[in-house]
């Protein structure tokens, strides 16, 4: 145990040198511990003003004690839970100062493949992965060739009708 104790020990001073100062020290150490990976739907619970996490570029933010100082307040916070919330970061231009603040909320990484992807909008008929869409598409193409011809067919019958003798 002494043996294995002094080899953990060795390890530790051995990565010291890596670490210049204190502050590299904590990043370090917090890093380390915020190496959690979470799954997406784990994350999405979290989506209440007493109890906040994010998902941005990849990192998990749990932001609970930073939503009453957060200067876009806390509504906005909230309605990035449950997504991956990288483009309404991004969006707002947060500054460099932000970026360095939200450093100090991470607790973890989300698993990328438990993340929801977005379903790209694809035009009716196109071949959308929803069937309904397809038939919706064909109604629409039959449609747009009967409403011209009806309107072709009503304007000869007006013309025919009111031809004079
Ligand atoms: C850990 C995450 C976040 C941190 C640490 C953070 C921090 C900040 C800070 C410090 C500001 C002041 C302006 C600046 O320095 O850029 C700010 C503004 C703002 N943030 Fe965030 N923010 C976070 C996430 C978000 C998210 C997810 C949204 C969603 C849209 C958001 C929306 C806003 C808005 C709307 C403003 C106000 C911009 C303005 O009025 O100029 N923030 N945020």
């Amino acid at each position: 145990f002494v043996r294995l104790l002094h080899d953990e020990l060795m390890v530790f001073l051995s990565w010291l040198p890596q670490v210049p100062c204190i502050d590299q020290l904590i990043l370090f150490v917090k890093d380390m511990a915020s190496s959690k990976v979470y799954l997406f739907d784990e994350i999405a619970k979290h989506n209440k003003t007493k109890d906040c996490w994010l998902i941005i570029s990849g990192k998990v933010y749990d932001v609970t004690s930073f939503m009453d100082d957060h200067p876009g307040g806390d509504e906005v916070l909230l309605s990035s839970t449950g997504k991956d919330a990288t483009n309404d970061f991004e969006d707002v231009g947060h500054s460099d100062d932000a970026r360095e603040t939200m450093e100090k909320y991470v607790i973890g990484e989300v698993d990328a493949t438990t993340v929801p992807t977005k379903r790209l909008y694809v035009g009716p008929g196109l071949g959308g992965a929803n069937p309904k869409d397809d038939k919706q598409g064909a109604l629409i193409k039959i449609l747009q060739l009967l409403v011209p011809l009806l309107i072709l067919g009503l304007a000869l019958a007006v013309r025919t009708y009111t031809k004079k003798e």
